[in-house]
């Protein structure tokens, strides 16, 4: 089967500033892929050329077989800076992207996203009166209810505290084995990457390659205290100049 994602030769420099140095990738439907990668050696860049909001230098890249030169209508990008409008309740903000006919009751469809994502009781409540956490769930089911078949996540969850950030990753999950997504997840957390991921891409220093592919079979929920799991946090960190 042909890959929902296809990735081929892609280059971007800003002025004189070679970001992205060639960089191929197949993502199969339905697979989550991790990129980590040194500070600054442009994962977000990537990324934003695959979401199609950054044109490539050079290469293309492909959704469904497509070339695609734009921002797909079939994904959706979450990012570490948030996108909740503050002057619309929870509800309001799931119903935000719910234009058109096709929807069937889109009140009824945003209440369901919030209870999948644990925001049952606070359809009504405002982006201010609601926690860190409970805005990253909102983010997710602004996300979730267009019902994407791509989610792009540039550190979606980097700005939460350690014990939110892991019953995000769990919620996460959950919901992507009821709805099946293809996801590429940023992310400077290897223990992020491997609690999620099929599949993580170490990229190089900026100009960036894709330097090392970790296939990550094991099924979920994983135990990451699990040696095969130590043993590979160790190569990836090693791939990313960090012994420990
Ligand atoms: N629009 C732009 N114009 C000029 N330079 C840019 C632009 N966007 C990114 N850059 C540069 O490209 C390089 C890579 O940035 P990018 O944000 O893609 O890296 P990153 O790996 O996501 O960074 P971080 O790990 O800090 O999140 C940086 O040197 C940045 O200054």
């Amino acid at each position: 089967m042909d890959a929902k994602i296809v990735v081929k030769e892609i280059k971007k420099s800003f002025k004189d500033l070679p970001v992205v140095g060639g960089v191929s990738l197949d993502v199969r439907d339905g697979e989550f892929v991790a990129i980590v990668g040194p500070s600054g050696c442009g994962k977000s860049t990537l990324m934003k050329i695959i979401a199609g909001f950054e044109q490539p230098t050079e290469g293309e890249v492909r959704i469904d077989g497509m070339v695609r030169r734009g921002p797909n209508p079939k994904g959706i990008s979450i990012s570490q800076h948030g996108s909740v409008f503050p002057w619309l309740t929870v509800q309001q903000n799931l119903m935000f992207g719910l234009t058109g006919d096709g929807h069937g009751d889109k009140s009824a469809l945003a209440d369901h996203y919030a209870e999948m994502v644990g925001l049952k009781g606070f359809e009504s409540s405002y982006p201010h009166e609601l926690s860190g956490g409970m805005l990253k769930r909102v983010e997710l089911a602004r996300a979730l209810v267009v019902k994407p078949e791509i989610l792009y996540m540039d550190e979606p969850f980097s700005a939460l505290d350690a014990l939110m950030n892991l019953k995000m990753r769990t919620e996460l999950l959950r919901i992507l084995a009821e709805e099946r997504h293809t996801v590429i997840l940023i992310t400077h957390d290897v223990e992020e990457a491997l609690f999620m991921a099929d599949r993580i891409l170490v990229l190089s220093p900026r100009p960036t390659r894709i330097q090392a592919t970790f296939e990550v079979p094991q099924p979920h929920p994983r135990k990451l205290s699990q040696p095969q799991f130590q043993e590979m946090k160790e190569q990836i960190l090693r791939e990313l100049g960090v012994t420990i």
